[in-house]
């Protein structure tokens, strides 16, 4: 028995036999599919077939495959497939989910603005240093006893984002911020459980069936309603000479009135590229920064290399863009962080927009295509020690940071991530300056657990710690 595909197509990749209609989806772990995907790719190879649902699907594991396709094939595999659950309410719009000429408008809009309002500038630099401070005085505020650091992380990171969208900061204990971050965090949640891959393969079956693509989409109205609300608030006080914020600019675009503004700067466009960057920004951030601070507390010793570190290169100052490149320990330890905690193990799924022969397999149009970074991140021809913490992956033997070719936790080519940049700040400051600060150790008797929570990000389990302080 073969894929319909296999069977058209002489050269279609291999994969394990599907069943008529739900194809191959009951022998996929639907909660971790990259685990199954990492099996398979034992046995047919770094370029496969599977079939979810009706949906074919081509995986790629490993360097050489994911790089073929993201840059030397980039024209054919760019764009995002159709998703029931993403089209009912992107409708192409925004970025994360468009194609097409609105993708690029998007797109080039979100790097230009993000530059000017989140990278370029000192000012970003400003605010997240501001941010870190408030987080130092939360963790303070504990006094050393232990407190699950979630909603304080997740705050600190999503104000960063507000910063850029709305000019604003919200309080840690803020009840809106707390809304949108469990709105945030539950469909971040849900958009990887079985139960919405289910929905994708199978979409006018379960459309009448209760359950939580419904709550998906009710977290995304209200979500929408709030963007709606704030923007509408923005565009009575723009002025166009002060644009303080990406609403702002967007809005300015907007009230130029030629073709360009009509078609592509409407709102939207606004609301869907708002919510784009909040889902796409704030749970990956705060799961890499959690990730980095349950592995300071499972390795003491790194730890206190790190803070070894910090105390020569950065003292009591505060800690600024320009310490970083002084400090190979901590630019390695943060990257291993982000490798071994491998928050997308998957890049966003893509889909072929034209036939196209990789490594010598036929891929026709239409076909969607999972890069697995996951098979990257812990292939040990790459890293020596694959499944291990080790900050060594990133140092020479002399102790020289060094860069790997191989670590693309932003994906790769025209569609990579756009916050790349801000992100590595982000990593930098909040990082150095929490552990400038404190000693942290695991709350008394905790057991510590290195296997990732359910969900579309691999994000630590929730756990305790105490930030006893330094000074
Ligand atoms: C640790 C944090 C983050 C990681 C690991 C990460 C990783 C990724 C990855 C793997 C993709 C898919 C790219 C592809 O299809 O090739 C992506 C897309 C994207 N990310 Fe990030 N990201 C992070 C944080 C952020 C932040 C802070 C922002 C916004 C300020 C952001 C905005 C986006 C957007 C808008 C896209 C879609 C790009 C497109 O489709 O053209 N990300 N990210």
């Amino acid at each position: 028995f073969k894929t319909q595909n296999q069977g058209k197509y002489k050269n279609f990749p291999p994969g394990p036999k599907p069943l008529p209609i739900i194809g191959n989806v009951f022998s996929l772990d639907m909660s971790k599919p990259h685990k199954t995907f990492m099996e398979l790719s034992k046995t047919y190879g770094p370029v496969f077939s599977v079939q979810i649902g009706m949906a074919k699907t081509v995986v790629l594991c490993g360097y050489e495959a994911v790089k073929d396709a993201l840059i030397n094939h980039a024209d054919s595999f760019s764009d995002r497939p159709y998703a029931p659950v993403t089209e009912k309410f992107a409708k192409n719009n925004g970025v994360v989910f468009s194609n097409g000429e609105n993708w690029k408008v998007m797109r080039r809009f979100t790097i230009s603005t993000l530059r000017d309002y989140g990278m370029g500038r000192k000012t970003i630099e400003n605010k997240i240093i501001e941010e870190a401070e408030c987080l130092v005085q939360k963790f303070k505020s504990y006094k050393g006893k232990p407190f699950n650091n979630l909603n304080s992380i997740n705050a600190a990171v999503a104000n960063i984002i507000v910063a850029i969208l709305l000019s604003h900061r919200f309080d840690y204990e803020d009840p809106t911020i707390l809304k949108l971050m469990a709105v945030v965090n539950e469909n971040a949640r849900l958009l990887g459980s079985p139960w919405i891959r289910l929905y994708n393969s199978f979409p006018l079956l379960m459309r009448w069936l209760p359950g939580a693509h419904r709550t998906v989409a009710g977290n995304r109205r209200e979500f929408q309603d709030f963007i709606r609300a704030t923007f509408t608030k923005y565009k009575k006080n723009l002025d166009v000479n002060d644009q303080r914020n990406l609403i702002d600019a967007f809005l300015a675009k907007q009230q130029e009135e030629n073709e360009e503004s009509t078609q592509y700067y409407h709102n939207d466009n606004l609301t869907v590229l708002v919510g784009d960057l909040f889902g796409a920004g704030i749970e990956t951030t705060s799961a890499t920064l959690r990730w980095g601070l349950l592995l300071m507390i499972k390795y003491p010793e790194i730890q206190k290399k790190v803070q070894n570190e910090i105390d020569k290169v950065i003292g009591t100052a505060q800690p600024l863009m320009e310490h970083k490149k002084k400090m190979p320990y901590v630019n390695a330890v943060i990257q291993e962080f982000q490798r071994f905690g491998d928050v997308l193990s998957k890049v966003t799924p893509r889909v072929a927009s034209r036939d196209t022969t990789l490594k010598g397999y036929f891929i026709p149009k239409g076909t969607r295509i999972i890069p697995v970074l996951h098979s990257i991140h812990k292939d040990k021809e790459y890293f020596e020690k694959p499944h291990e913490f080790y900050p060594e992956h990133f140092l020479d033997s002399q102790g020289n940071f060094k860069m790997s070719e191989t670590f693309i936790p932003f994906s790769t080519g025209k569609r990579s991530c756009p916050g790349e940049n801000l992100v590595k700040m982000e990593l930098f400051l909040f990082f150095t300056s929490i552990l400038q600060n404190f000693t942290l150790k695991a709350s008394p008797g905790a057991k510590l657990d290195l296997t990732p929570a359910l969900g579309t990000t691999n994000s630590p389990r929730p756990f305790e710690i105490c930030a006893i302080s330094r000074n």
